[in-house]
Order: C-alpha cells, then sequence, then structure tokens
C-alpha cells in the first residue's frame, strides 16, 4: 500500500531541490560557448536545459548557439570536442553563486533525527555531486550517493532507485523519491515508489503537478507535514 507512514527511506534529487546551482552552470556554460566564440545565453535558458545531466546541458546549449540539429553527426562532434572544457569551466567554480534552497539544512536534521535513511539520486555527474555536497556541509546526511554517471541509466529510468531499494533491502513502499523535475517523477513512478514534487526547481518551465507527484510542496521545509509529527 502506498501510504506515507510506511516511508521509511528517502531519495533526495540534488539540482533544483536542495541546491540552486544554475548559476553557477550559468557560467560554465558561457565560459565554454565564448571558447568557441558564441555569445553568451541567458539564465532562463540554462535553466530550461539542465535535468538531463551536463552532457545534455552543453548539448542543447550548443545546438541553440549554432542553429544545428542536436542529433546531427557535426553537432555531436563539437560537443565531444567541448565537453572537456565544460568539465573543467564547471569543475572550478562549482559553488561560487549555488546557493542551498531555504529550510534544507533543518529539514534534513530533523529527518535524520527522526530516523529515514537519506540518499542523493541526481543526474549530475559524481565527480561534481560530492564536492558540492561537502561545499554545503551535507555530505554527511545521504549514506547513498547516486550520480548520473554511477549507473547504466539515469532519471527518468526507475534504474537508480530499484538499485537503492536493492542496495538497502527496501520494498518500494517504503522509498520515497523527492525532486524538481518530471525526470524525478518518472522515475519514481517507474520504480513504483511515492514522489513529491517541489514547484521552486527547473522542470523545463512545466508544472511539476503535471507529472503527477503523490504531492506537490512550494518549500523544502514543507515536505515535513507528511513525514514529521506534526
Ligand atoms: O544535472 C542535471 O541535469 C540535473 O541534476 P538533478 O538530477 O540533480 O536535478
Ligand atoms: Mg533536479
Amino acid at each position: 500500500m502506498m501510504q506515507w507512514s510506511n516511508i521509511s527511506a528517502i531519495a533526495f534529487d540534488l539540482d533544483g531541490t536542495l541546491i540552486d546551482s544554475v548559476p553557477d552552470l550559468v557560467v560554465a556554460t558561457n565560459a565554454t560557448l565564448a571558447q568557441s566564440q558564441y555569445p553568451p545565453v541567458t539564465d532562463a535558458l540554462v535553466r530550461s536545459w539542465v535535468g538531463n545531466g551536463a552532457k545534455m546541458l552543453m548539448q542543447r546549449a550548443l545546438s541553440y548557439s549554432s542553429s544545428m540539429a542536436e542529433d546531427s553527426p557535426e553537432l555531436q562532434a563539437m560537443l565531444e570536442q567541448t565537453m572537456p572544457q565544460f568539465l573543467r569551466n564547471y569543475g572550478e567554480n562549482l559553488q561560487k553563486h549555488s546557493r542551498l534552497y531555504p529550510g534544507v539544512l533543518a529539514t534534513l536534521q530533523q529527518l535524520t533525527e527522526a530516523g529515514f535513511k537519506l540518499a542523493i539520486v541526481t543526474n549530475k555527474p559524481y565527480r561534481f555531486t560530492v564536492p558540492l555536497l561537502t561545499a554545503f556541509g551535507i555530505d554527511g546526511f545521504f549514506s547513498e550517493v547516486l550520480a548520473g554517471d554511477s549507473l547504466a541509466k539515469m532519471k527518468p529510468d526507475p534504474m537508480p532507485l530499484q538499485h537503492l531499494l536493492k542496495q538497502w533491502k527496501l520494498e518500494a513502499s517504503h522509498l520515497l523519491m523527492v525532486g524538481d523535475s518530471k525526470n524525478d517523477i518518472f522515475a519514481a513512478k517507474g520504480a513504483n515508489v511515492m514522489s513529491i514534487g517541489l514547484t521552486y526547481g527547473y522542470n523545463y518551465g512545466e508544472d511539476i503537478g503535471l507529472s503527477h507527484p503523490d504531492a506537490v510542496c512550494e518549500h523544502f521545509a514543507d515536505i515535513g507535514q507528511y513525514l514529521l509529527p506534526q
């Protein structure tokens, strides 16, 4: 049975859920575009390109800037050439302008004290995920970190959540996915686990409610009403 009182473990998305990472992604994207002689793009465009990992972000950025189709061989060749630059540019400034969203630290603390097991399930590359968690002092909350390149498939595929269920020897009805993107909600539905959608993150400009998570929250701290004694 899918009910809140069964939940004992929670998988959190990272970008747009715990951390507002777009400001640093904008800097890295524009630095990389500049190296290919393209003009900078707006924050709003970068926001709309986040969600499927670093490579898709640059693929969308290069396609926009060059007017080449995303799947064209020319664009793919340019992407292969450009990715090392993006990874360097972003790696050098992961958390200069990025911020934890309000309520994240206190709520993670409360959930930990209440006995929930917490994990990160992100599409961000692993090499950026752990340093970011550490930089914001939240790495200690998570006993499992699954990134976009940890397994053969990333969200919206249910593979990371299914891996977590196996790892933790959990029934699907005990796990909750919390995220800002339809990729998080689709992954949850595919793994048959409950989900909460957050409205403040990045979802390609779409209303997260359209993906029908089990609940929609406007602020991170609001997830507590389903999980903590009120
Ligand atoms: O890196 C991305 O594109 C998205 O990352 P997320 O899965 O933590 O939102
Ligand atoms: Mg996200």
